[in-house]
């Protein structure tokens, strides 16, 4: 049997929603291979962005296809990793997830107007704030059959990680208990990661086997798992990449 490739969280979100603060805090966090989304571009993307023009899905293809030698490569080297993408579409996260089991989807949920705020008082970066309105209307937040970990960016960048980080350790405990007994059915990610409801349903997981392209879609909310906001946990994460919040 093919061994298993160490996990993948892929960070997705529109354009602000805190997809480089949080996977940074994560990675760092984790000890985890990292990379950046934009780092990915070929020149004449960003360009076309810093101009004011959104990307069509010619422009964003082989920038998906980056990404996935990426997640190769860091398969191929046995290390676990976090990686930002935008990944607005069902395609292209089907582009990014296809024969990559590996892949967890993180989805930061962001509400339209804390996004307009944050990324006006963003400084020094290229993509400029007026083409959000573009993000959104490409967005197609993940389906239930993607098995997404959903979570509000309406809390503190160290709270989001922090729950985050939380998850992964319980998957990572559940998947060595799961060795350990010989259950095979366990997968790699299998637990309720629902703070919210605590109630055990086992549709939520960290990305779920058998997530990938082609099956049948729906909407988001309320699918997967949803990390709401509830006690975070007490470990320290010392780190910070922080801005302050923008206030209306
Ligand atoms: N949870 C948060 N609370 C407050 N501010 C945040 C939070 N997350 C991100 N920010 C701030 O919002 C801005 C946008 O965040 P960030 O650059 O991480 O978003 P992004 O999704 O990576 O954007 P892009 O796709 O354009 O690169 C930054 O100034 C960041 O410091
Ligand atoms: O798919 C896209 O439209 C792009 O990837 C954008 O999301 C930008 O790269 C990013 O948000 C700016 O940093």
């Amino acid at each position: 049997m093919e061994s298993e490739k160490p996990p993948i969280l892929l960070v997705t979100g529109v354009s602000g929603s805190g997809k480089t603060t949080i996977g940074s805090l994560l990675a760092g966090r984790l000890g985890w291979e990292y990379a950046e989304a934009d780092s990915f571009h070929p020149r004449a993307n960003i360009e076309k962005m810093a101009a004011g023009h959104p990307l069509t899905d010619e422009d964003r293809w082989p920038w998906l296809d980056a990404i996935g030698a990426w997640i190769d490569a860091t398969g191929a080297k046995g290390r676990p990793g976090v990686v930002t993408s935008s990944a607005l579409k069902r395609v292209y996260r089907d582009r990014l997830r296809t024969g990559r089991p590996q892949v967890r989807l993180i989805y930061l949920d962001a509400d339209r107007d804390l996004v307009a705020r944050r990324l006006t008082a963003r400084n020094g970066h290229f993509f400029p704030p007026a083409l959000l309105d573009t993000q959104f209307a490409d967005l197609e937040p993940p389906a239930a059959d993607e098995h997404p970990v959903r979570i509000p960016v309406d809390e503190d960048p160290l709270a989001i990680a922090e729950r985050l980080i939380r998850a992964e350790h319980l998957e990572a405990v559940e998947a060595a208990h799961d060795a350990e007994v010989g259950d095979a059915a366990g997968s790699y990610f299998g637990s309720d990661l629902d703070d919210d409801s605590g109630s055990g349903s086992d549709d939520s997981s960290f990305s779920g086997s058998g997530s990938g392209a082609g099956s049948d879609s729906g909407p988001a909310s309320g699918s997967g798992s949803v990390l709401g906001s509830g006690s975070a946990s007490g470990s320290s994460i010392t780190t910070s990449t922080t801005d302050k919040e923008p206030t209306a």
